[in-house]
């Protein structure tokens, strides 16, 4: 016993001496002592050390920002959960969520208390400085601007909107000629070749632009025969919109905050300089730095405020609303132009990715049956020139094929398939019979949330499919199956945060799809020498780190029937 001793003595002696002598080493000394407690805290008396998930998860947060840094966020918590269960530890003060009823008491809440607030993440989603209904983190700062302009999104306004101007069914017939006279002719098939990545973009982005703005100021980036330069201008700044910058590893910027403070003060000030250089160079100044859209948005709503349009937009409900309720902020031109951009990027994004995954899908050989039996299904439909009637719109709208694609696309191919981060509200709450404090991050990522619904990820037994006839009702027990699966369906968020735009882009994406399969056969075009120019099938800005279909060469031929 006493040999061992001497040496330990003696050690410690040495420790303690050099200690008192080094400030260095009392330093690395007492960090090496709070981080071996703080890392005892975490694992085994912390409030969350009963949930299971890797340790070294519990242990530092760097964990998962490592996770963040390389894009594999949502695939790691996906493959996590499939391990641990519905509910898995992802950072000392993060927890992940995949059950029904925690996905309700995290973001629907229950009684007078709605979702928990938001992340800090989304305060970078705010534009010119003003926060929108989208970056805003609480539910007071975010229930005036919703009530503001929930009307202009309702399925109702949506129909009668595209019944009395077909607005949406015009930009259906310009994409179908895009296609014409963009794609490359094939040699030896007949059709078309084209990279349908950007299609998508464009006609999502001329979509919801004419539903933000009104007919007359949304963008025609699908163009015409007769192409000027504003459209290219359009369709390339559109195209510069998709260069990754700081959005792309926004988790990242939750931890940073610090810098994204410092980034965002520093964007202000700038832009305010701006301002002041234009206004003593140009009395009427256009330009209000940013990008393309930036300055779209911001014009489009500057002009509407001098020359009010008679049309019925979001831009009008936002200039003209009424801000209603307790509210602490300013809303002026600014503020409206922050929400009706952040609507632009929005819907762009989302309706073109979900498209671009649907139709690279249904184009795969094995599927080539199932745009028959959708074609069969369908009503004769107008010139696209003549808005289609209620009655059709509706007919496409539940033809249970189509619907079966898009569900099955949403399904498995979200388009926002990341984690969506909630934070506890003060005083702590329970969510699936858990107790956590305030403060504690808890979420849940639609890509598990979604993946959790099928038995074949539940159980472990193989890969999963896209397969759309899984949303097709022949039994009763069919009709229950689906029914639940639809209820569940997470791919538009739940709540009073939950998207707004759902109804609209449901119906952008189910004329254009009856409208291509009416007109043609899509097939993937794997023989073509043509190179990508863009990487959207892998990355997308912000809000997607999943690559879906990373064997897909991005080109499907357009065979006319
Ligand atoms: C397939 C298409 C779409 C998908 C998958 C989708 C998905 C989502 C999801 C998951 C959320 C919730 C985000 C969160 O809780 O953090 C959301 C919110 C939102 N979406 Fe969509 N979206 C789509 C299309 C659109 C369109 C066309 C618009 C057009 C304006 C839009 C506008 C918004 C807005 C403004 C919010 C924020 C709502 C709020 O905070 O009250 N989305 N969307």
């Amino acid at each position: 016993m006493a040999i061992f001793k001497i040496p330990i003595q003696l050690g410690g002696f040495v420790l303690l001496n050099s200690t008192v002598n080094n400030p260095l080493s009392t330093f690395v000394l007492l960090a090496l002592v709070y981080g071996f407690t703080l890392a005892t805290y975490r694992l085994l008396f912390s409030p969350l050390s009963a949930i299971p998930g890797p340790k070294l998860a519990a242990v530092t947060r760097l964990w998962i920002l490592y996770h963040d840094y390389k894009n594999q966020r949502t695939d790691t918590i996906t493959n996590l959960h499939k391990k641990y269960g519905p509910v898995v530890r992802i950072g000392p003060n993060e927890v992940s969520f995949t059950s029904t009823s925690a996905v309700k008491d995290i973001y629907t809440g229950s009684g007078r208390e709605g979702g928990f607030p938001k992340g800090f993440m989304y305060a970078m989603f705010t534009h010119y400085g003003r926060y929108n209904m989208f970056s805003s983190l609480t539910s007071e700062a975010h229930s005036w601007r919703r009530r503001m302009i929930a009307s202009s999104y309702s399925l109702t306004n949506i129909l009668n909107r595209e019944a009395g101007k077909g607005d949406i069914w015009r930009t259906v017939g310009e994409y179908l000629e895009h296609v014409r006279r963009e794609g490359v002719e094939s040699k030896t098939r007949p059709g078309h070749s084209i990279d349908i990545y950007p299609v998508n973009i464009y006609f999502a982005c001329d979509n919801v632009s004419a539903h933000v703005f009104g007919e007359e100021r949304g963008t025609r980036a699908l163009g015409s025969a007769r192409d000027n330069v504003e459209i290219r201008l359009q369709r390339d700044s559109i195209d510069d919109w998709y260069i990754p910058t700081r959005r792309e590893k926004i988790y990242l910027w939750t931890d940073f905050n610090i810098a994204l403070r410092c980034f965002e003060t520093f964007e202000k000030t700038a832009q305010k300089f701006l301002r002041i250089i234009q206004r003593r160079v140009d009395l009427d100044p256009k330009y209000i730095g940013g990008t393309f859209l930036h300055n779209y948005a911001y014009n489009n709503m500057r002009d509407l405020k001098d020359r009010p349009s008679p049309e019925l937009t979001v831009a009008k409900n936002l200039l003209s609303g009424k801000v209603s309720g307790k509210v602490s902020e300013i809303f002026d031109e600014f503020g409206a132009a922050s929400e009706s951009m952040d609507h632009m990027l929005a819907g762009m994004d989302t309706t073109s990715d979900t498209l671009s995954f649907l139709l690279a899908m249904l184009a795969l050989p094995e599927y080539h049956q199932y745009q028959e039996k959708i074609r069969s299904s369908l009503p004769d439909l107008p010139p696209f020139d003549q808005p289609l009637s209620l009655v059709d719109i509706n007919h496409i709208l539940t033809n249970p094929y189509i619907n079966s694609v898009i569900k099955e696309t949403l399904l498995i191919f979200p388009a926002i398939p990341v984690t969506l981060p909630r934070v506890v509200p003060s005083g702590g709450r329970v969510v699936d019979g858990l107790w956590l404090p305030e403060g504690t991050l808890a979420s849940s990522s639609v890509r598990a949330v979604n993946l959790a619904l099928l038995p074949e990820f539940e159980e472990n037994t193989g890969n999963v499919r896209w397969e759309p006839s899984r949303w097709l009702i022949s039994t009763d027990a069919d009709k229950d199956r689906t029914q639940e699966l639809e209820r569940r369906l997470w791919s538009f968020g739940s709540g009073g945060r939950g998207c707004i735009g759902k109804h609209l882009a449901l119906t952008e994406m189910s004329l254009l799809l009856a409208a291509i399969l009416a007109n043609y056969n899509i097939r993937r075009e794997d023989n073509i020498a043509l190179e990508v120019p863009h990487s959207h099938w892998t990355c997308r800005r912000s809000f997607r780190d999943i690559a879906y279909l990373k064997d897909f060469n991005g080109f499907l031929r357009f065979e006319p029937l």
